[in-house]
């Protein structure tokens, strides 16, 4: 029997179509996205990149249900975002309650995702050992690190059986080994998992390693200005990726567009 916990297979199609965002109003009024018509089939993995400003994060919004779109529709899976049930979110700041323990922080999420006390305990191992925070479930959050505080956001995320996972920096405050292992183990999760993602970076480097496609936005008012196909194989080893000449190729192309975007 399938995991009731896990999303269907096919689910996670993510569908933008003519969305624009505008703020204020009057001559203070500004155009921060679109118009944006994007197509996001189950289980990809899309890193939206672009300069400061060019909307990442207010098109991440949108899909994660947070704001509507001035203009146009956004749709999971043929209906309307609803935050909190149709995609999980995992922010650059981990978000936890740190008086609660790390298995705590986790239980609470799945309390809310419905899952009867007497099965939380083992989900909450599963979960944790999914990021490798395995033997740190009766520790507080205030005496773990900022990396494994983010693995527990992380968990925390997939701990909601929803079909997208939405990512805004979730690595960009953290040192160089902890954000590479992170990227590490992002990409395994989101193999297995076959979530959707969206995943929000400044980094071209990052962008390349995780990415099964990245869409780089224009300067305000972010548009679609190059749609990259990774051509890296999913099940490759990290640091075989890291050093392959197709990684740093992509990575350069990456790192073209974003520049080019933001003249
Ligand atoms: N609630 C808001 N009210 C007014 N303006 C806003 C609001 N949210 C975003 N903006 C504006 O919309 C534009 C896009 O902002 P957004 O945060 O989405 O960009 P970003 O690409 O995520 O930037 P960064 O990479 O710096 O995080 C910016 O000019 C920002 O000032």
């Amino acid at each position: 029997m399938p995991d009731r916990q896990e999303p269907e297979p096919q689910a996670g199609r993510v569908e933008l179509r003519g969305v624009e965002r505008r703020f204020g109003a009057g001559a203070e009024r500004i155009t921060a996205l679109g118009p944006i018509d994007l197509d996001i089939a189950p289980g990809e993995f899309l890193v939206l990149v672009g300069a400061s400003g060019s909307g990442k994060s207010t098109l991440l919004r949108q899909v994660a249900g947070f704001d509507t779109p001035t203009r146009g529709t956004v749709t999971i899976d043929g209906v309307t975002p609803q935050p909190g049930r149709t995609a999980g979110v995992v922010f650059q700041q981990p978000r936890l309650f740190p008086w609660r323990t790390v298995r705590g922080n986790v239980d609470l999420a799945l309390g809310y995702a419905g899952v009867p006390r007497s099965q939380r305990r083992a989900k909450s191992d599963e979960l944790l050992e999914r990021v490798g925070l395995e033997g740190t479930a009766k520790r507080r959050v205030w005496e773990i690190s900022g990396g494994q505080q983010q693995r527990v956001a992380i968990a925390r995320a997939l701990a909601v059986a929803t079909p997208v996972l939405l990512m805004d920096e979730p690595f960009a405050a953290l040192d160089a080994l902890t954000r590479e292992r992170l990227q590490d183990d992002v990409r395994l999760v989101s193999a297995t998992t076959g979530r959707t993602t969206i995943f929000v970076t400044h980094s071209a480097e990052e962008a390349a390693f995780l990415g099964t496609r990245i869409v780089v936005l224009s300067k305000r008012p972010g548009q679609v200005v190059a749609d990259i196909a990774s051509p890296l194989a999913r099940d490759a080893d990290p640091e075989h990726i890291r050093e392959s000449l197709e990684f740093a190729a992509l990575r350069g192309e990456i790192s073209t567009a974003v520049k080019d975007a933001a003249q």
